[in-house]
């Protein structure tokens, strides 16, 4: 590993305040209506500790609607979780924005169809490929990812939960940027479970 993995706590509805005291280096906000975890179009996000980096998650989502919800709550990260071709993201990047394109891996998955999407991405994320566009709780095979050969770092996601520590302490990849972390710390969608969170910040911050 080239430094300290990066956390990234996403699907943040309830207690934000509380776990910023945590000190994730991201904190994600879902703006995709069919997901449980959705804050709505009018939410703002409250001011978060220190250097927290603010994403916001978008499925499919009008390049408007990105634009003005950048705007509103002064997003570091826009994640784009859908189907967003590489043209939507040289537009979206050539308006300044970072962007996180996240691709759902399963046994399959050709890493080649990254390519063109490789000069618009601050990051990637890979997620697992399910019925669902994210959210699902399920992992995918992460020994796919060593065929995953381009530069841009990304983080890794996709069910990830407290008892993956020993997993992720034994993977080694140069790109693996940060550790995604989801349905897996919450009570119940966007209620998150801040002692199992303070736990597993702990343990990846000691890597
Ligand atoms: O969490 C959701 O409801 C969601 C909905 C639509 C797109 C993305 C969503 N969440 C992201 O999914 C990954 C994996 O989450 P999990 O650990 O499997 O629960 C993560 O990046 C979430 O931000």
């Amino acid at each position: 590993m080239k430094h300290k993995l990066k956390i990234k706590i996403c699907g943040m509805k309830f207690d934000i305040q509380k776990i910023s005291d945590l000190l994730p280096d991201f904190i994600g906000f879902i703006f995709y209506p069919n997901s449980p975890r959705f804050v709505g179009f009018d939410f703002v996000i409250p001011k978060l500790k220190n250097k927290i980096l603010k994403t916001g998650v978008f499925v499919n989502e009008s390049e408007e609607n990105i634009l003005k919800m950048k705007k509103k709550n002064k997003l570091d990260f826009i994640q784009l979780h859908g189907m967003e071709s590489p043209f939507y993201c040289e537009r979206l990047f050539q308006k300044g924005l970072n962007l996180i394109k996240v691709f759902r891996i399963n046994d399959f998955f050709d890493f080649k169809k990254i390519i063109d999407y490789v000069p618009f991405c601050t990051y990637f994320l890979f997620d697992s490929d399910t019925i669902y566009y994210g959210g699902s709780g399920q992992k995918f095979c992460w020994k796919k990812l060593h065929e995953y050969t381009f530069q841009v770092p990304f983080f890794l996601s996709g069910g990830i939960g407290i008892q993956d520590f020993d997993k992720i302490q034994n993977f080694y990849h140069s790109e693996i940027f940060g550790i995604d972390i989801n349905s897996k710390f919450e009570f119940f969608p966007g209620k998150k479970d801040d002692i199992k969170l303070k736990t597993f910040i702990k343990k990846i911050k000691k890597l």
